[in-house]
C-alpha cells in the first residue's frame, strides 16, 4: 500500500502514545490500516490488537481490506470493533460482576421509548417527553457519572420533576429485566474494569496495542474506557480531525484530542495535511472557513490537485434553490456524458430540506436517492417481526410481549392485555402472567385459543436459525395478509415485503435467534449513516451533513445556508462553543467535494423571511482573499 512520508512516519511509531492530526481526505483510513499491517508485519498477534471505529460499518470495511492485504479472515481480527460492540464482548464475559446473568437483552430504541413512557404516565406526566427523557439519562451515562450529572441539571425545561427520580425508575426496570439500554454497555463495562483490578489487569495485558479512529467524537465514558483498557506499554494510537469534530450535541468531547499532548506523558503528534480528495480552491477556502474557530489544533491542509470551483448562490426561494440546484445537476450531468449523478450530493443542516428536492428531482427526472432516512431497525414491520424472536428467546421481555399479543389482530385489545398485566404478582413477566392464565383456563376461548396459538409460536421458534424463525413467524401469523390490511398503497406494500426479506437476508449470516438480536441492536449506532435499507448506489445523494461525514462526491451542493438553519437556532442559542461545532459542520460539508462546490441561500424558506447564514459571509471572505 502506498503511503506518504508522513504517513509512513505515524504507521512505523512505536513506544509511546501517538495521535495523528488528519486534515480532511487525508487518508485516515488508510493509515490506520497500514498501522495494522504493519503491527501484524512486526510479531503483533492480531487477536490481540483493539482497533475502534466509529460505525460496525467501518470495523467491516477494515476487516475487508485486512483480508485483502493479508489474506487474513474476519476472525482473526476479533477485536475491530466499535466502543459498543468492544464492551459488549467484555460485558457479556464478567456480567455477574455487574449483577446481570448471560443472556444479556439489548433494549432496543423502541423498547427504550417504551419504558420512559411507562416511567412517565407512572410519575403522572405527559408522555410526549419520553424522547427528551431518553436523551437527558443517554448525556448523564455517557459523562461517565449519572450522579453528578443530574446532580448538576436536576431538571430539563420541559419535565416538571426532577430527572433523577425517573432515572431510578428507569434502570429498575432495565434491572429487572436483565437488560442493558446501548449507553449501559458502556457504563457497565466501564464499572465493571474500575471496580476489578483482576478483569482490568487481564485486558491491559491483553492488548498489545489499542488504535482509534475518529478520536475527536469520543465522549468522557469512552475516554475513560480507553484509559482503564490501555497497558503500560502506553501503545495507543488514535486518528481523528478536530475540524471535523460534530457529535457534541450527543456528548462527544472535542478536548480529548486537543489536550492529547497534555494527557499522554511522551506522547507523540503526527500531522497528515496533504488532502488528496479535494481541489486545492476548495481546500483553502475550508481552511479559511475554519480559522474562524478559536478552539483548533493547528493544521495546515493543502492539495496538489487544481481546478476546484466554489461558488455562492442568493435564491429568492427555497424552490428557486432547488429548480436551480437540479437544473445545474442536470447539465453537469450532460445527459450521461458529463458527472455521473451517483458523484453528486446534496447535502443540509436538516432533514426537511430534503423535500423541495426530492419533488424537483421526481418532476425532472434525475435519480436520486434519499440517505440516512429512518433506521432499518426502527420499521414497523422490523419491529414487529423482531418482538416475535426477542419475546421467544427473552420471556421477561415485556415491550416485546405487549407488541405482538395484537399483532397481527388475534381480537387481544388493550382491556385484555391490562387484565394480562393486573394478575401479576411482583416481578412476573406479562408473558409468564399469560401463561399462567392459559394453563389456568380463565379466559374465554377465542382469546385462550388466540394466547396459545401465540405461545406455541414462541415456544417452536426459540432454538430455529434467525431466518428459520422469521419465516415461521411470518407464515403462522399470516402476517403479509395483515400487511395488506395495513399498507395504503401498494407501493408500501412491497417496500415492507422487500424490507422482510432483506431482514431474512441479514438474518442468515446468524445461527441462534440471540446471536442475530444483538448484531440488531449494536446496528443503532450507525443510524447516521446510510440507510441500510438503501442499496442503491445510483442517483443524486441527498443527506444530512451528519450523514455525509467520511464520504466523498464529485460535485457538492450545500443548500440551506441561513440563520436559524445553518447555523441552527438552537446553537445560536447555546453560544459560542456550539457555534464553532455548527462551524465545523460546514467544514465536513464543503471537503465532501472534489472539484465542484456550489454553496447556496434562499431569502424565503417555508414562506417566511431568511438570512444568509454568516457561514457564508466568512466563506465569500475567504474566496475574495
Ligand atoms: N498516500 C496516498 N496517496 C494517494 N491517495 C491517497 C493516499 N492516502 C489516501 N489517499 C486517498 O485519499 C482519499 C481520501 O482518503 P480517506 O477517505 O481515507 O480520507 P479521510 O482522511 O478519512 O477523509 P475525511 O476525514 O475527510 O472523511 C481516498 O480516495 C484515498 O484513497
Amino acid at each position: 500500500m502506498e503511503l506518504s512520508k508522513q504517513q509512513q512516519k505515524a504507521v512505523i511509531h512505536s513506544g509511546s502514545p501517538a495521535l495523528v492530526v488528519a486534515g480532511a481526505g487525508s487518508g485516515k483510513t488508510r493509515t490506520l490500516t497500514a498501522k495494522i499491517l504493519h503491527l501484524i508485519n512486526t510479531g503483533h498477534p492480531p487477536e490481540r490488537i483493539l482497533a475502534i471505529t466509529f460505525t460496525n460499518k467501518a470495523a467491516d470495511e477494515m476487516k475487508s481490506r485486512l483480508y485483502k492485504l493479508t489474506g487474513m479472515g474476519y476472525a482473526q481480527f476479533p477485536w475491530v470493533r466499535t466502543y459498543h460492540s468492544a464492551c459488549l464482548v467484555i460485558l457479556k464475559k464478567h456480567c455477574e460482576l455487574a449483577g446481570y446473568t448471560n443472556p444479556i437483552q439489548i433494549c432496543s430504541g423502541y423498547h427504550q421509548k417504551k419504558i420512559a413512557t411507562e416511567v412517565l404516565v407512572n410519575s403522572n406526566l405527559d408522555k410526549k417527553h419520553a424522547g427528551n427523557l431518553i436523551s437527558a439519562i443517554s448525556r448523564a451515562k455517557n459523562s461517565g457519572d449519572p450522579l453528578q450529572y443530574f446532580d448538576m441539571r436536576p431538571r430539563i425545561s420541559s419535565i416538571p420533576v426532577k430527572i433523577y427520580d425517573l432515572f431510578t425508575q428507569y434502570e429498575n426496570k432495565l434491572i429487572q429485566a436483565n437488560s442493558v439500554d446501548f449507553d449501559n454497555i458502556l457504563l457497565k463495562t466501564r464499572d465493571i474494569l474500575r471496580e476489578n483490578n483482576d478483569v482490568r489487569e487481564y485486558y491491559k495485558n491483553y492488548f498489545t496495542n489499542i488504535l482509534v479512529d475518529e478520536y475527536q467524537d469520543t465522549n468522557d465514558l469512552q475516554d475513560e474506557l480507553t484509559r482503564l483498557l490501555l497497558g503500560e506499554h502506553g501503545n495507543l494510537f488514535c486518528v481523528g480531525d478536530d475540524w471535523q469534530a460534530v457529535y457534541g450535541f450527543r456528548g462527544s468531547n472535542v478536548s480529548h484530542f486537543i489536550q492529547f499532548p497534555r494527557r499522554y506523558d511522551n506522547s507523540k503528534i503526527f500531522r497528515l495535511e496533504e488532502n488528496y480528495r479535494s481541489a486545492d480552491e476548495i481546500v483553502q477556502v475550508a481552511n479559511g472557513l475554519i480559522d474562524f474557530n478559536h478552539d483548533k489544533m493547528d493544521k495546515k491542509c493543502f492539495s496538489r490537485k487544481r481546478g476546484g470551483t466554489v461558488e455562492i448562490h442568493d435564491f429568492h426561494s427555497d424552490a428557486d434553490e432547488a429548480h436551480w440546484v437540479t437544473g445545474k445537476a442536470k447539465s453537469l450531468n450532460a445527459y450521461g456524458d458529463g458527472i455521473p449523478f451517483d458523484k453528486m450530493a446534496v447535502v443540509y443542516r436538516t432533514k426537511f430540506c430534503s423535500l423541495a428536492f426530492e419533488k424537483t428531482f421526481r418532476l425532472f427526472r434525475i435519480p436520486y436517492r434519499l440517505m440516512g432516512a429512518q433506521g432499518f431497525f426502527e420499521r414497523m414491520e422490523i419491529l414487529d417481526i423482531n418482538s416475535y424472536l426477542s419475546a421467544s428467546v427473552f420471556p421477561n421481555d415485556d415491550v416485546s410481549f405487549e407488541r405482538i399479543l395484537n399483532t397481527p389482530k388475534r381480537g387481544i385489545g388493550p382491556a385484555m392485555i391490562k387484565k394480562i398485566g393486573a394478575a401479576r404478582s411482583e416481578g412476573m413477566s406479562l408473558q409468564d402472567s399469560a401463561r399462567i392464565m392459559v394453563r389456568e383456563r380463565v379466559l374465554s376461548k377465542k382469546i385462550h385459543d388466540s394466547i396459545s396459538e401465540l405461545l406455541v409460536i414462541l415456544d417452536d421458534i426459540r432454538e430455529m436459525t434467525p431466518d428459520a424463525a422469521i419465516g415461521e413467524i411470518i407464515q403462522r401469523t399470516s402476517y403479509n395478509e395483515h400487511l395488506k390490511k395495513i399498507c395504503k398503497t401498494e407501493g408500501e406494500l412491497i417496500t415492507k415485503k422487500e424490507n422482510i426479506e432483506q431482514l431474512r437476508f441479514t438474518a442468515k449470516e446468524k445461527f441462534d435467534i440471540l446471536e442475530y438480536l444483538e448484531e440488531a441492536a449494536l446496528i443503532r449506532e450507525d443510524k447516521e449513516t446510510q440507510d441500510e435499507n438503501d442499496n442503491s448506489d445510483e442517483g443524486v445523494a441527498l443527506l444530512t451533513i451528519h450523514s455525509a461525514k467520511g464520504l466523498e462526491f464529485d460535485t457538492v451542493f450545500v443548500v440551506g445556508c441561513e440563520e436559524n438553519l445553518f447555523p441552527h437556532w438552537r446553537s445560536i442559542d447555546s453560544g459560542e462553543k456550539a457555534l464553532q461545532e455548527e462551524r465545523r459542520l460546514m467544514y465536513v460539508a464543503m471537503t465532501r467535494a472534489e472539484r465542484y462546490l456550489f454553496l447556496s441561500h434562499a431569502n424565503y424558506r417555508k414562506g417566511q423571511f431568511s438570512m444568509r447564514s454568516r457561514f457564508i459571509d466568512q466563506i465569500e471572505e475567504c474566496i475574495s482573499y
